[in-house]
């Protein structure tokens, strides 16, 4: 099981990207916006690729031409690098 990242690590690993950290859910988050739903549901099939490749799942939900990601390590009880990670691949899916 991965350890969990320390505060200070967590805040300045955010602050070089687009996911915000919840303090009460201890996970972080993202919202995705797309034209379309077959746009989003693109994007998720893409994310699940990544996610079975890496063993490590969003917590996610889709509403049309949105989709909102919360990642954890479940088994850690917060943030821990496997969270980073998957979030990186995630975004460069987007960029
Ligand atoms: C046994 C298996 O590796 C674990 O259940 C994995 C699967 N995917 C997971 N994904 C996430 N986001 N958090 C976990 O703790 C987790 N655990």
């Amino acid at each position: 099981m991965a350890d969990l990242i320390p505060d200070a690590e967590r805040i300045a690993a955010l602050a070089q990207m687009p996911w915000t950290y919840d303090e009460a859910g201890k996970a972080i988050s993202r919202s995705f916006k797309f034209a379309n739903f077959s746009e989003a549901f693109g994007f998720m099939a893409r994310v699940a690729l990544l996610a079975e490749k890496a063993g490590h799942h969003p917590d996610w939900s889709n509403s049309y031409n949105r989709v909102d990601i919360t990642l954890s390590t479940h088994d850690a009880g917060g943030v821990t690098r496997n969270d980073l990670d998957l979030a990186r691949k995630i975004d460069a899916l987007v960029e």
